[in-house]
């Protein structure tokens, strides 16, 4: 990595998915002392983190800085007050990255001028090295910045690259906010485990081991998610009879067509 004390990596907002990544990069062993954490306000579990860890933080980005790379991950609605106070720490050569939903790239390019960019955008399995980031890189983005950018975001999970930023929108939908999504099936399954009968703690008990130790399998078989969803069906059984709600024509997919669709709007409309 190319970053240092004199041209920090800065970090800009170390909320959830800001701190999720920088989390994902501490544990594997990114240089504290190159990085800035910029946060007005931080919790003091945020403070004791960046303590033990020697990082640097500041409520606004400190005079004299010249950033390496700045990372951009506070929400789109405060997008238009926090640009102008990071410009000064914007030189031409500085890479900016944002993962923000919605904010497009003329957003940043009437704020820094003519600097490469990519917008990102990650999920917050990234804290746990199992996330996945597309990335939408601008023009002037040289390939050696595209190589960097790369190999900081494989550090916290797999890599997509894109080549229209209308793309963003549907990631967006799809994996940027797909991790609430698995979460709420595992609240629901835990519920409807109550409901049947089971007591509250053991049924999120189940329903949380299965939805992870599913995941895990999905993630190391080399099957399909549908090969592993039949795998589980015996002709006849209990999950086919509950497979005849899930996928009947009104059941998960028109659902999930129709959440998809409205986390892509609100997208958009976050653009401005
Ligand atoms: N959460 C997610 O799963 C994902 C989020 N994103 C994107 O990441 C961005 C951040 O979202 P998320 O992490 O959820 O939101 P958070 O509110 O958790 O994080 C934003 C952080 O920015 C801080 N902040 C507020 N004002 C400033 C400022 N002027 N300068 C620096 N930091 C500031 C906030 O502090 P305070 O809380 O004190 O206001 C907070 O710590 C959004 O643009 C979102 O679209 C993208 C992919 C996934
Ligand atoms: O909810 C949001 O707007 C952000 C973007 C993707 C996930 N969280």
């Amino acid at each position: 990595m190319r970053f240092s004390r004199e041209r920090p990596f800065v970090i800009v907002g170390a909320g959830k998915m800001g701190g999720a990544m920088l989390a994902g990069w501490l544990s594997r062993g990114i240089d504290a002392a190159s990085l800035l954490v910029v946060d007005p306000n931080p919790s003091d579990d945020l403070k004791a983190f960046l303590a033990q860890h020697g990082i640097v933080h500041a409520p606004v980005v400190p005079a004299g800085t010249r950033a390496a790379l700045v990372l951009i991950a506070v929400k789109p609605q405060i997008m238009g007050s926090v640009l102008p106070g990071l410009a000064p720490a914007v030189a031409p050569d500085t890479l900016v990255l944002s993962v923000a939903a919605g904010t497009p790239v003329r957003a940043f390019e009437a704020a820094f001028g003519p600097v490469p960019i990519i917008r990102a955008m990650p999920n917050t399995p990234a804290m746990v090295g199992r996330g996945v980031t597309a990335l939408f890189p601008t023009p002037a983005v040289s390939d050696p910045d595209r190589a960097m950018v790369a190999e900081l975001l494989s550090a916290v999970g797999s890599v997509e690259w894109l080549t229209s930023e209308d793309q963003i929108d549907l990631v967006t939908a799809v994996s940027g906010s797909g991790p609430a999504y698995v979460f709420l099936m595992a609240e629901c399954l835990a519920e409807a485990g109550r409901k049947a009968g089971l007591p509250a703690d053991l049924a999120a008990r189940l329903a949380e081991a299965t939805v992870s130790g599913a995941g895990e399998l999905l993630f190391r078989s080399d099957d399909t998610p549908a090969v592993l969803r039949q795998n589980v069906t015996s002709p006849n059984g209990t999950t086919a009879a509950a497979l005849s709600v899930l996928m009947a024509p009104d059941g998960l997919q028109p659902l999930m067509d129709a959440a998809v669709s409205a986390a892509a709007q609100r997208a958009r409309e976050l653009a401005g």
